[in-house]
């Protein structure tokens, strides 16, 4: 059997993108599918990486029989996010491109550069009808002041344009950097000779250009619009140009893409329209395609990404902080769960945080998740990410209540120890049982490494990479050269070795971390040691 993913690339995709994905995957570049392709390839695939043309619905995701793990950029977020479906995107690889098919479009549209190209091919020269408008001392409101737009105002800046924008939500020092006036929605549309827009497509920004806004605006205002169609309602901006409020209008997108043929804004004489070209540029497809393929293996091999659009979203430098304790919540999880004896069902789990940091600033919903995946990968076949952990924990009746401990201290690390307690079950290695009858584990992030620091009621010490073996022993001299020598003849190399104990020469608990997996042999020998009073072999 290939263990090899399979990537499915359902539109073009830039070259460098699709190397990086061959490094990791069997990739099926098949483009042009129709939906019924799509839904009886998607079961052979791991991931799906499309650009806008594709309708990622859920059929596809049903079709794909659970095995969809990752899809790179939009689609149906509900169906994914019920399929256990990561949806990522790439947010800024286009940023620059689609900065610049706006300016491309306000500055041919103000002097009718399409237009008058089209009728000097038609054999006309007509100089007259093709007078424009200049841009310089002209007002343009930018709608939407983040990533794109933002980069609009610095371009149209340069053209000697007065920028202003509206953006309920950016940061006036931003605009203020930039030069730029924020604000408010009336008083943008109201002054502006021109209007770009750069907002998301949401329900609150739906048709926000609609019969009313336009009456609001300047009489000859242009409009620019490479976000999203839907911003627009497009009959009413039909209506405004043949009415002559707006004098043009330049277009990239189109609520439904793409337009029908004989679609009267289109058509229009004083539209210029584009097929969603804003992202369609060598350097900015390059770009799209190495940050697409880069989350989509990261997401395969089940890191965190921080492009994701359904599950937390966490800033790449918070990630970056997180990121062993992330590893260690995993680990403590899987650790938990194999403790567990076989049969006694895993049903309530408490897990317990102890930092300085304020609650406000440490969200443990990834921790939350990748104890859950920890728990629950182990002892069944489902995949369990970020999307799924909470509906899958759900799912499965598996109760996981959370509690913090505030440290006194300062906050320069945003945990000191992580604690999974598992009740009501019995154990296959009873010392894992606290005093108060829980499974208990616990760990800790040390230079960087997660290390689990308790079992039960001991003390150990050992990182957290490659595999444990757990040991209970009366406490006296030797135990670490007999376990040692006997895992030395079956070549594996131990990484760690700590004991935790009551009190000397009483019980101690040996944990020993292993890079290779020993044979059953080594296993039953190392039980085999008259001292050794119970053992488990726990991989991560
Ligand atoms: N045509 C293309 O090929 C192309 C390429 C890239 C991006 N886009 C589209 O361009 C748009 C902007 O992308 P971005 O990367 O700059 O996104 P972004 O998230 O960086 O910026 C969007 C901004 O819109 C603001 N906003 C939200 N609601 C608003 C409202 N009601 N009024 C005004 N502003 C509002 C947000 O606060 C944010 O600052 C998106 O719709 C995106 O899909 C299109
Ligand atoms: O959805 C986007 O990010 C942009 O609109 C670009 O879409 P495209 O990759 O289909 O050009």
């Amino acid at each position: 059997m290939d263990a090899k993913p399979t990537i499915l690339v359902a539109e073009k995709l830039g070259e460098a993108g699709v190397n990086l994905l061959k490094e990791f995957a069997n990739v099926d570049c098949s483009y042009n599918l129709s939906p019924e392709e799509l839904c009886t390839k998607i079961s052979l695939c791991d991931a799906l990486i499309v650009r806008s043309g594709t309708k990622v619905n859920r059929e596809v995701f049903e079709s794909s029989g659970g095995r969809l793990k990752v899809v790179g950029r939009d689609g149906v977020l509900a169906a994914a996010t019920e399929h256990g479906c990561l949806v990522v995107n790439a947010p800024t690889a286009n940023t620059v491109a689609a900065a610049e098919h706006g300016i491309a479009l306000l500055t041919s549209m103000a002097r009718n550069i399409a237009q008058a190209d089209a009728s000097v091919k038609a054999g006309k020269w007509e100089r007259s009808k093709y007078v424009g408008v200049s841009l310089v001392g002209k007002t343009l409101a930018v709608l939407g002041f983040g990533k794109v737009g933002s980069e609009v105002a610095r371009r149209a800046k340069g053209l000697g344009m007065h920028v202003i924008a509206h953006d309920p939500y950016a940061p006036a020092d931003r605009a203020r950097a930039i030069g730029v006036g924020l604000v408010s929605f009336d008083e943008a549309i109201a002054s502006a000779d021109f209007i770009s827009l750069h907002m998301p497509l949401t329900a609150s920004t739906s048709k926000m250009l609609n019969d009313e806004t336009f009456a609001k605006m300047k009489k000859g205002v242009r409009i620019i619009n490479v976000a999203r169609g839907g911003v627009i309602d497009e009959e009413a901006l039909v209506k405004a140009l043949d009415a002559g409020i707006v004098a043009q209008a330049a277009l990239d997108v189109f609520t439904e893409e793409p337009p029908a043929k004989d679609s009267k804004l289109v058509q229009h004489e004083n539209v210029t329209a584009t097929p969603h070209l804003g992202a369609s540029t060598m350097e900015a497809q390059e770009g799209v395609a190495i940050e697409v393929a880069e989350a989509v293996v990261g997401a395969l091999k089940g890191e965190l990404a921080a492009t994701a659009v359904n599950a937390p979203m966490v800033p790449a430098q918070v990630l970056t902080e997180l990121k062993p304790y992330v590893s260690l919540a995993e680990k403590l999880g899987r650790l938990a769960v194999q403790l567990v004896a076989g049969g006694s069902g895993v049903k309530t789990v408490k897990v317990t945080y102890a930092s300085a940091r304020a609650p406000d600033d440490l969200d443990t919903r990834l921790l939350r998740a990748m104890i859950t995946k920890g728990l629950i990968e182990p002892i069944s076949s489902v995949f369990v990410n970020l999307v799924n952990a909470d509906f899958t924990a759900k799912q499965r009746g598996l109760r996981i209540t959370e509690e913090r401990i505030l440290l006194d201290g300062s906050p320069e690390s945003p945990l000191e120890l992580i604690q999974v307690q598992i009740a009501n079950v019995e154990s296959r290695f009873a010392s894992a049982i606290s005093d108060s009858g829980e499974i208990k584990v616990e760990g800790r992030v040390k230079d960087g490494v997660p290390h689990l620091t308790r079992v039960g009621s001991f003390e150990v010490d050992v990182s957290l990479e490659g595999s444990i073996i757990l040991c209970r022993q009366v406490d006296q001299p030797g135990m670490i050269g007999k376990v040692g020598s006997i895992l030395a003849e079956d070549n594996v190399n131990v990484s760690f070795m700590s004991v935790g104990r009551i009190a000397p020469r009483k019980q101690a608990v040996m944990a020993i971390g292993v890079d290779e997996e020993p044979t059953k042999q080594s296993l039953k020998k190392i039980g085999d040691i008259p001292a050794i009073e119970e053992f488990v072999y726990l991989k991560l």
